[in-house]
């Protein structure tokens, strides 16, 4: 029997074969507004719930903000450890790269109250945006760090600590200090946090505001040297609670990606585009943790940003939505080759 074959040019009817078809969704996908990479602001806090309690060796002691003295910030100072930061997947101390004193969670305390909790959902629905706003998320308390005269922190991007982590909130406890600042930028923006002018204690009233920022994992930043007194700050790790479910529909079209939406709509509605159905696939714009372990389905509930537009427009359109990673193999020789394709940042992934 002959076996059947399709007629020769049948695979083009399943690729995009109008220029302008292609060029209409890369200008829509430029188009598509990213969300914030950083958001700052301050929050009212009662003295009485900026109370931190440390270990001193065996011995717990008690710091009152904002009224804690240059030689009780120094005693906490000293009480902490050499900050070390991750470089190479390792925790490293590197003085000329980070000078600061860092303090684990398990050896303070503060109680901040329900005031946190507003604080915090106030900060993160600041930073995630209109993106992101179907998204459940949750904090975890991660180090305490003082910044005494001279300390820095050049720049970096935070250690991703988990595939749901999307970025970090940073609070600092009102003190006097000068210098300090905190950077954050990208190609495009960058954003000066000045936790010396924004926390204040008010001599009348019994509080206090608290300066706080956030921003994404992959908006790189910096504390430039702090130039006298004591900055300290809490950070915690912000993560998604559980991948948006692909199951759910969308429940209305992405408000900002105005652009995409009718460029796919019209394209749909186009006979010649994809008239026997196909594959789309859109390079993600933004750097993501990618470990070995990862689970590719569940990781389209972390997209950011524009990437997560991409989905959203197309569940929106009844378009079937997945991520797919891109191996270039143009130059690869053997598996050294491979583990370097395999890196932090360096692969292409692609959905449809
Ligand atoms: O203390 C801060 O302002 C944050 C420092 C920082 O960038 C970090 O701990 O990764
Ligand atoms: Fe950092």
């Amino acid at each position: 029997m002959e076996p059947v074959t399709e007629p020769e040019n049948h695979h083009l009817l399943k690729t995009i074969t109008k220029l302008e078809h292609l060029q209409e969704l890369r200008k829509a996908v430029e188009e598509t507004k990213e969300s914030p990479i950083f958001a700052q602001g301050t929050w009212e806090f009662p003295n009485s719930q900026l109370i931190l309690w440390y270990n001193e060796g065996s011995d717990a002691r008690c710091l009152k903000f904002p009224t804690a003295n240059k030689e009780e910030l120094k005693r906490l100072s000293d009480a902490c450890d050499p900050a070390t930061f991750g470089r190479n997947q390792q925790d490293v101390l590197d003085e000329s790269y980070r000078l600061a004193r860092k303090m684990d969670i398990t050896n303070f305390s503060i109680n901040m109250g329900f005031n946190f909790h507003d604080l915090l959902t106030y900060a993160t629905r600041r930073l995630l945006g209109v993106q992101h706003e179907d998204k459940d998320f949750h904090a975890e308390l991660y180090k305490l760090n003082v910044y005494g005269p001279e300390s820095f922190f050049k720049a970096h991007k935070d250690t991703p600590r988990g595939d749901d982590m999307f970025g970090s909130l940073i609070i600092a406890l009102p003190s006097e200090h000068e210098g300090g600042n905190f950077i954050v930028r990208n190609e495009e923006e960058q954003h000066s946090f000045e936790s010396s002018q924004l926390s204040h204690s008010s001599s009348k009233s019994n509080s206090s505001k608290v300066a706080w920022a956030a921003l994404w994992s992959h908006a790189e930043h910096e504390v430039t040297p702090v130039l006298s007194g004591y900055r300290v700050t809490l950070t915690f790790n912000l993560y998604f609670r559980t991948p948006a479910s692909l199951s759910t529909p969308a429940p209305n079209i992405p408000p900002d990606a105005p652009a995409l939406l009718n460029s796919l709509k019209a394209c749909l509605n186009d006979p010649t585009f994809l008239p026997e159905g196909g594959l789309l696939g859109f390079g993600l714009k933004h750097e993501y943790p990618l470990s070995a372990s990862s689970d590719l389905q569940n990781f389209v509930g972390f997209l950011k940003g524009s990437d997560s537009a991409i989905i959203k427009t197309a569940d929106s359109l009844d378009m079937k939505a997945y991520l797919r990673a891109v191996y270039d193999v143009s130059e690869r020789h053997g598996p050294e080759s491979c583990l370097e394709d395999a890196k932090f940042g360096q692969n292409r992934w692609m959905l449809s």
